[in-house]
């Protein structure tokens, strides 16, 4: 069973929530890259944005996760848009299994809904938001090894089915 585990997907797709029931599972340490960029720069992600800009979250995101991909047999749970860059996306192809969480936009928008933590999603209009910036990301997660749509379903469950795959990968 591979032993460094990416996941990665949209916003709200239940990554980091996942990840900690799938590394409690596997008895796997848990890297979320987000928290170790706030650990990092002693502060919240919406501060990094505003201070110094997304370019700027950018490169702290790939230095971490270049980190984590070269040191940590782990469960290792990335922000949605870690995959942005095409570095980041052969790294984890090539060092771990990537596991891709989906969700239909009508239940992203209702798992983020009022949650002042994803700059990106600070909209008045969040369906359209969610939509627009899906689209802008079109095909950048189909490097997963594996995809599941997460819609209506238990934590319990989906790490089940992401243990199955491991098993037979
Ligand atoms: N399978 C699920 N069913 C219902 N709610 C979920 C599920 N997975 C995550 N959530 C909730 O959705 C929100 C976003 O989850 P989170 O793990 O932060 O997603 P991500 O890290 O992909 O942005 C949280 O409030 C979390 O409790
Ligand atoms: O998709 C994105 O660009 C982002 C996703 C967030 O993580 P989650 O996907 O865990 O919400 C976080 O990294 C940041 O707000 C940017
Ligand atoms: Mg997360």
């Amino acid at each position: 069973m591979a032993e460094r585990i990416f996941l990665i997907g949209f916003m709200g797709t239940g990554k980091t929530t996942v990840g900690e029931s799938l590394a409690r599972e596997l008895q796997l340490p848990l890297f979320d890259i987000d928290h170790e960029i706030v650990k990092r720069e002693g502060r919240t992600i919406p501060e990094i944005f505003a201070t110094n800009g997304e370019a700027y979250f950018r490169r702290v995101e790939s230095e971490v996760l270049l980190e984590l991909s070269e040191s940590a047999h782990a469960v290792i749970t990335t922000g949605g848009g870690a995959v942005l860059a095409p570095g980041n996306r052969e790294l984890m192809g090539k060092s771990g299994f990537v596991v891709c969480l989906a969700a239909t936009v009508e239940e992203i928008v209702s798992r983020v809904s009022g949650d002042p933590n994803r700059p990106l999603l600070q909209s008045d209009d969040l369906r359209q938001r969610v939509i627009q910036l899906q689209e802008a990301r079109a095909g950048l997660y189909d490097f997963a090894h594996v995809t599941l749509d997460t819609t209506g379903r238990s934590v319990d469950g989906i790490v089940g089915e992401i243990i199955m795959k491991l098993s037979a990968s």
